[in-house]
């Protein structure tokens, strides 16, 4: 029965394709031009692909097969979450250079790191940033993190820079220290809504670093502000959280042209509710204080004090659209991380707050000049922004400089994408011994593990480097030892949660839940 149904089918394919082809000859005799002319246009894309595989100046690099194709397969990467594991498979596999989109390439080597990054040479400028992976498009103007022009940007660095210098953040060490206080009293109340065990620690170190940020940016003005909104007072911190995955998305949009005029006109609500709504707080923000005035040193201060040309309101709020967001979010992403990390790894939890009750009887005694003497957790930070590097999950590309250059011994043409992909550096064997392991010590001076540190890049470097660097320092260390000098951490959701099964990856990171419970060290009086 079967066999003579499948004989019937294999009978009837047969007819078929006779008569199709009976079809295509009498049309190609009687309407020849018109034949001719399809069989053109439907040989173009091929003709394309055949170029973007074969004769593209990037076709000897290996990679992904659909790479060279389309940007699509990478944007597709980008936005499945599991960026950062692919590209270390690929690098693994095809080897320091790696073709990942059609005109990018993707370097984990050290060498590529100087070249891409760094100040430049006599003979090759510095490289510029990639104009369609930075998009002005939501806040309508150009700020400190997307301006590609070297002038404009050391401008915009210029007027910047005193805000993130040493000496200031020290100066503002009241704000830093009163808010870290105020987080170590506010978790000890946390309640569970949901009637599971413990509180999600990883919303808290989103609000604390919210607030730090809030506060040395906008001063006073930043908690009345707060008051005076309709939502509750966390409800920029967590439209923040949103908004990272959607600045992926707003990448992906960018590279079509005009789909994003479209979506301007077609907002989603989704859009409305995380890009749009993070940049109108930015702006209500530095529009409440503008208006107020102060004398104290925050952020604003110093743009307003800054002796270059005066920057307009709507750059202003430009500018701290990208400083609440990669001040707040790049920290507390480190803070969860380092917690989950020392969660599961009870003897580096042990001699850290072994050093740290030593060197400190009481919370108040903590403060950030005799943090950066506490060598064991100096090494808990490098190795937390390593394992997991708060900005090394996707690609910070550059494109290469008129006339091309050579980056890790090969030849580049001009006009290419390049990048360093952090995390296939960090967790290269080749640069770390384990590097899945979290092992603080690989940082101590009598280290027996000879790591090659110096490949460990988490603020990148050079004239694009990170400009909030020593703020970064100052609060992951005050956050940090504060944490564990205060609390033993029981963690409730350990069964549920596999760190690296959990988090997503696209530019910055998506974290999962970790819920744990305190329980106050003795010495603790707040
Ligand atoms: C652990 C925390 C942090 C990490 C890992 C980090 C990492 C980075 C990285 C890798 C870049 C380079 C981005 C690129 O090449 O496109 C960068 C740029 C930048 N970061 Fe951070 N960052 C952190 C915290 C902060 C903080 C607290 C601030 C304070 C506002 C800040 C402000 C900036 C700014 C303004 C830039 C742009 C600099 C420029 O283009 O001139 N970051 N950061």
């Amino acid at each position: 029965m079967a066999t003579s149904s499948s004989q019937e089918r294999l009978l009837l394919m047969r007819k078929a394709l006779k008569i199709y082809f009976e079809f295509v000859s009498e049309t190609l005799k009687q309407h020849t031009l018109i034949a001719l002319l399809s069989i053109a246009i439907l040989s173009i894309p091929l003709i394309i692909a055949l170029h973007l595989r074969f004769f593209h100046p990037l076709a000897k690099f290996p990679g992904p097969p659909l790479a060279p194709y389309s940007n699509g397969f990478w944007y597709y990467t980008l936005l499945a979450g599991r960026g950062p594991w692919k590209n270390h498979q690929w690098h693994q596999k095809w080897g320091s250079i790696v073709r990942i989109a059609p005109n990018h390439l993707s370097f984990n080597s050290h060498a590529a790191q100087k070249v891409i990054y760094g100040f430049g040479t006599r003979t090759v400028p510095s490289m510029v940033k990639d104009p369609i992976f930075f998009t002005p498009e939501v806040d309508h103007s150009m700020n400190i993190i997307n301006e590609t022009d070297r002038e404009e940007h050391s401008r915009m660095r210029r007027m910047l820079s005193f805000a993130f210098s040493t000496s200031n953040l020290l100066e503002n060490e009241e704000v830093l220290v009163r808010r870290t206080t105020e987080f170590i009293q506010r978790i000890r109340s946390v309640q569970s809504t949901d009637g599971r065990k413990g509180f999600n620690i990883v919303k808290e170190f989103n609000y604390v670093t919210f607030n730090i940020m809030g506060e040395m940016s906008f001063g006073d003005s930043f908690d009345s502000r707060l008051e005076e909104q309709e939502e509750y007072s966390y409800h920029w911190a967590d439209v923040i959280v949103d908004t990272t995955y959607m600045n992926d998305v707003m990448r992906a949009v960018c590279v079509i042209p005009g789909l994003f005029t479209f979506l301007e006109w077609f907002k989603t609500d989704h859009m409305k509710k995380t890009l749009y709504r993070h940049a109108e707080y930015a702006t209500e923000h530095t529009e409440a204080r503008l208006q107020k005035g102060s004398t104290r040193k925050d952020f604003m201060y110093h743009i307003l004090a800054s002796k270059g040309p005066p920057a307009t309101n709507v750059e202003i709020a430009s500018h701290f659209n990208v400083i609440m967001m990669a001040g707040a979010v790049t920290t507390a992403t480190f803070l969860a991380g380092v917690t989950y990390y020392l969660a599961n790894s009870p003897h580096a939890t042990h001699r850290l707050q072994t050093e740290l009750r030593t060197q400190f009887s009481s919370l108040d005694e903590i403060n950030s000049k005799a943090l950066m003497h506490c060598t064991y957790l100096n090494a808990v930070v490098e190795e937390g922004l390593r394992i997991y590097p708060p900005a090394g999950a996707g690609h910070l590309s550059r494109i290469v400089p008129k006339g091309g250059c050579e980056i890790d011994g090969v030849w580049i043409p001009e006009g290419t994408r390049v990048s360093v992909h952090q995390w296939s550096v960090l967790r290269d064997p080749i640069n770390f011994h384990s590097p899945n392991s979290f092992i603080p010590e690989r940082w101590l001076k009598d280290a027996s593990i000879k790591d090659r540190l110096e490949t460990s890049l988490p603020f990148s470097y050079g004239p694009r480097g990170c400009l909030g660097r020593n703020l970064a320092y100052l609060e992951m260390r005050m956050v940090l030892a504060k944490l564990m000098w205060a609390y033993d951490i029981t963690w409730f959701n350990s069964a549920e949660v596999v760190w690296e099964r959990d988090i997503k990856g696209y530019t910055l990171w998506e974290k999962p839940e970790l819920r744990v419970e305190l329980s106050l060290h003795p010495g603790t009086t707040h």
